[in-house]
């Protein structure tokens, strides 16, 4: 598994504001839709493209577009759907499906209710959004999901994570190089209940409110 951590003040500077707890939910998702677009920059560098022939006005020359079939898009819901407006302004023509995921706040354990993706993902570059990796439970059962359906390499694009989610989707995936993890910083440490420390707190809380 490969792990990139975006380094760029821009990021730190919406980062900390995120985590505020004076943030509000309008300013918290307006954060994090530009949070994930920096994000992206970095998370689609190893995206497919194909060369394409074009004339300029001045000359013809060699382009670059995005190669079929197109990337697919998949935002965990609930907290990943703040991610997602962000994604597709820089892969408008990726596909999107969607993954349901919740964690158990007892036990910490991930289940799955909700499901459309398409059956066959074969030969398909993936994009998971979920702001947080927390013990890494529920981005471990997606990536699974993923990989079942043929999918060709998964990349993970996390607001935050925690060093021991990171370090048990690594056991999960192994020396796996079709993964890679797009975060905006690695944290100190989970608490006793699971949150990342120091964190933002509930991400699809404050993006959507108190469930
Ligand atoms: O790494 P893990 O320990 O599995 O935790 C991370 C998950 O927890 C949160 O979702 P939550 O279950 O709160 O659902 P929500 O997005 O609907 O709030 C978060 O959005 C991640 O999906
Ligand atoms: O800190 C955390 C951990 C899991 N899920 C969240 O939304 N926040
Ligand atoms: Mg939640």
């Amino acid at each position: 598994m490969r792990l990139h951590i975006a380094d760029h003040p821009l990021v730190a500077h919406k980062l900390t504001v995120l985590r505020d707890e004076g943030t509000d939910s309008p300013t918290f998702r307006r954060l994090a839709d530009e949070l994930v677009t920096l994000l992206a920059y970095e998370a689609t560098r190893d995206v497919r493209t194909t060369d394409v022939a074009i004339r300029t006005p001045v000359a013809a020359t060699t382009g670059t577009r995005l190669s079929s079939p197109k990337p697919l898009v998949v935002p965990i819901l609930r907290a990943g759907l703040g991610m997602l407006d962000g994604m597709t302004r820089l892969l408008p023509t990726a596909e999107v499906g969607f993954l349901g995921l919740v964690r158990d706040e007892a036990t910490l354990q991930a289940t799955t209710y909700a499901d459309r993706l398409p059956d066959d993902l074969s030969g398909r570059q993936c994009y998971v959004l979920d702001p947080m990796l927390a013990t890494g439970g529920t981005l471990a059962t997606a990536i699974r999901y993923l990989f079942d359906r043929g999918a060709d390499d998964v990349t993970a694009l996390c607001l935050l994570a925690a060093p021991e989610g990171v370090e048990a989707l690594r056991d999960a995936v192994g020396d796996d190089d079709r993964v890679q993890v797009v975060t905006a910083a690695v944290d100190e440490r989970l608490d006793e209940r699971g949150y990342i420390v120091p964190g933002l707190g509930d991400a699809g809380d404050r993006l959507y409110g108190v469930v």
